[in-house]
């Protein structure tokens, strides 16, 4: 997808939410267990549910992982499903991948090539070399770990490094890498005044904000610090949305509070642009 279409999208839906897809079965309502795929038949309620509030959805790649080889098809018939039936939302693997080279070239064609996203999560630590090989991909987005959401993001990312915080070092670096176009970065929610600086940096580029709902990120400090005249955020929330109820009423819960944020949105698109 290109970043055009994305912010076409923002625009008709009057939404930049994400959801994120983190499914535990031991917290999906128990009715579901009985279903031959108890992962796809949670995410496709969701989907159906929310679509028309969300812009894109985020599944945790490790809340798969977790169910082996039966998550690894869920994940793909959630992905087929999203790219069959709503090819115009944004999808993002969340994999926080990053090696040297040849593994990384292979991570990104497990995932924009063989899985079909549009964006995969990539840690910066490895540098250029690692991250590069996911970027030539055209349409296809890599999202870098600035500023994480996580306490210890303070254990790294805010130290100095040579006169700047780490965090700001990677968003200047990266932004010399070939086809930097194709970089978007994390920045989370619980750090929203931190977005000013971010924004110095990286004026234009799209922020995947995750740490809204469960987390306790506030949606109007994240704006009011980060949104650019393009909006330039996909705020993430997911269990503040999926699991809203764990009983029969779970997907119209979880469309109940999908529709609280995006009410919460196009009131302050409304106000800023
Ligand atoms: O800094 C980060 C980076 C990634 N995440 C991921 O986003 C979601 C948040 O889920 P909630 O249930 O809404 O808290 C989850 O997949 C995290 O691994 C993050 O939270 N912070």
């Amino acid at each position: 997808m290109t970043t055009q279409e994305l912010l076409d999208q923002i625009r008709h839906k009057r939404s930049f939410l994400c959801v994120g897809l983190d499914v535990d079965l031991r917290k999906i309502p128990g009715h579901l267990l009985e279903e031959e795929d108890p992962i796809f038949a949670f995410n496709k309620a969701i989907i159906d549910a929310t679509h028309h509030v969300a812009v894109a959805y985020k599944p945790n790649i490790a809340f798969y992982e977790a169910y082996g080889i039966k998550g690894w098809e869920a994940l793909r018939k959630t992905i087929d499903y999203l790219n069959k039936n709503h090819p115009d939302i944004f999808t993002i693997a969340d994999a926080k991948r990053g090696d040297i080279g040849n593994t990384s070239a292979m991570y990104a064609r497990a995932f924009f090539e063989d899985l079909g996203f549009d964006s995969v999560t990539v840690a910066p630590y490895m540098g250029k070399d690692s991250v590069e090989p996911f970027l030539e991909f055209e349409d296809k987005h890599t999202i870098l770990l600035a500023l994480t959401s996580n306490q210890g993001a303070f254990d790294f990312q805010t130290k100095d490094s040579e006169g700047r915080e780490l965090y700001k070092r990677v968003l200047e670096t990266s932004r010399e890498w070939k086809n930097s176009k194709n970089l978007m970065y994390v920045a989370g929610a619980t750090k929203a005044e931190y977005l000013t600086d971010i924004r110095k940096i990286i004026p234009d580029s799209f922020l995947l904000v995750p740490g809204v709902g469960a987390q306790g990120g506030s949606l109007e400090d994240v704006c009011k610090y980060g949104m650019t005249k393009d909006i330039g955020l996909l705020v993430n929330s997911a269990r503040g949305i999926i699991y809203a109820s764990n009983g029969k009423d779970f997907a119209s819960a979880a469309r109940e509070e999908a529709e609280k944020l995006q009410a919460g949105m196009n009131a302050i698109m409304r106000q800023n642009i």
